[in-house]
């Protein structure tokens, strides 16, 4: 049910059985003792064992939980993935990802990223004299100029937070590998979800995602996730997931797993609300028509969009004419509040709320400013949603 209007003729086509991985995947009754057909929560967090060091499969809740194993091989099977591992936030999943790199490792990153990340990178990363740079990905050779024979990691995100940049994941795969095929190549797929857009199809090493958003989809959990097909990597994140303590909980993980079976049609309906909204902001005259970021045929990098990805989630950034506290203030169904992904519609000034940390001169490099306003278009009827901007767009002049 894609939209009417919506290019699709050379998009990646979506993938068929979607639905039915994110339904049965790990899901086997057999697998339970009494053969139960939704999993059960494993709350314990130890285990009996038959002598010591002799156990069934699981000694310790941190080190390995039943609840959990199902989501990571559902998360892994829609990634048509080997391995996936999960982590008690997104930035949990970062901090366990960067943990790859040794001291004095360097790390190039796209500009344009969430603003915790940055965050992380320039606050934390570097206290482990790992050096890090910013780089504008839409022109490749910006990364490959910036390899040194330290950078070990390069990173990206791509529709990028919050200014929806699409950046060519194989591409730049090509070009780092082509430099240096050592160095591991991370695709934050956040805002896309496997069932959009699939980066270990396109050459990345390692998928990472808030799983706080899209994939669980009812901001009821903070979780993050990393897929990978290396043997080598998933190892060495295993060994971290562990070492390091950063696991979600088996409650989460039972919602997660829950969540997943809708992911294909809140996928769906997120990209239809989503287009309803970049299309009527377009027309608008209260928005700077020039700078509607969504993936519409009028966005820079639409083409590449149509190659990597089979459509755009809810994610919408565009820049208000008037008084952005006043449309803020004025919005009635989109809830003024930081996150994105979830059936609820959002709005946030980047610039202030999830942005704040990334440096002043940077944003102001980027154009994350005080006009920038960042939706997250949810599950509500379109019509209303394009009615309370409608009035909220009026209150700002
Ligand atoms: C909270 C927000 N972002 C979190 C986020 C994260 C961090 O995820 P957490 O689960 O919040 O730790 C990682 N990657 C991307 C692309 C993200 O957007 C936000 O943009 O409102």
């Amino acid at each position: 049910n894609v939209p009417n209007g919506y290019n699709i003729c050379n998009r990646m086509p979506v993938e068929e059985g979607f639905a039915t991985k994110a339904i049965h995947a790990g899901q086997d009754p057999l697998q339970w003792s009494h053969w139960e057909v939704v999993p059960p929560i494993v709350t314990s967090t130890t285990y009996r064992q038959d002598g010591p060091g002799v156990t069934r499969g699981y000694d310790y809740g941190r080190s390995g939980n039943p609840t959990r194993n199902i989501l990571e091989t559902c998360l892994a099977s829609l990634e048509n993935g080997k391995y996936a591992l999960t982590f008690a936030s997104g930035l949990g999943a970062t901090t366990v990802v960067t943990s790859l790199l040794n001291a004095g490792d360097h790390i190039i990153s796209g500009d344009d990223i969430y603003g915790g990340t940055n965050r992380f990178f320039q606050k934390c990363l570097c206290r482990q004299s790992n050096t890090i740079t910013f780089v504008d990905m839409l022109d490749i050779s910006n990364v490959t100029s910036n390899i040194k024979s330290n950078t070990k990691m390069v990173w990206l995100e791509t529709p990028t937070n919050p200014l929806l940049k699409v950046i060519d994941i194989q591409g730049v795969v090509q070009a780092v590998k082509e430099k240096n095929p050592e160095i591991i190549v991370v695709v934050d797929n956040t805002f896309l979800t496997s069932y959009f857009q699939k980066p270990l199809n396109l050459g990345a090493d390692i998928v990472l995602y808030s799983v706080t958003k899209y994939i669980n989809g009812h901001s009821d959990v903070i979780m993050g996730a990393i897929i990978t097909n290396r043997n080598d990597l998933r190892e060495r994140l295993a060994f971290f997931q562990n070492a390091m303590g950063i696991t979600p909980s088996p409650i989460d993980c039972f919602l997660v797993n829950r969540s997943i079976k809708t992911l294909k049609i809140r996928m769906q309906q997120h990209m239809e609300n989503g287009l309803a909204v970049a299309r009527f902001l377009e027309s608008h005259s209260c928005v700077d028509k020039n700078n509607i970021l969504y993936n519409l045929p009028s966005h820079p990098q639409h083409e590449i969009a149509l190659k990597q990805a089979s459509g755009h989630s809810g994610m919408v950034s565009f820049y208000l004419k008037g008084d952005s506290n006043k449309f803020l203030k004025a919005l009635k169904i989109f809830t003024l509040a930081e996150s994105l992904g979830g059936y609820e519609s959002l709005a946030e000034l980047p610039s202030v709320m999830t942005h704040a940390s990334v440096p002043e001169e940077d944003r102001k490099k980027l154009g994350i400013n005080d006009q920038l306003i960042r939706l997250s278009v949810g599950l509500e009827t379109k019509e209303d949603l394009l009615a309370d901007l409608d009035q909220a767009l009026k209150a700002s002049l």
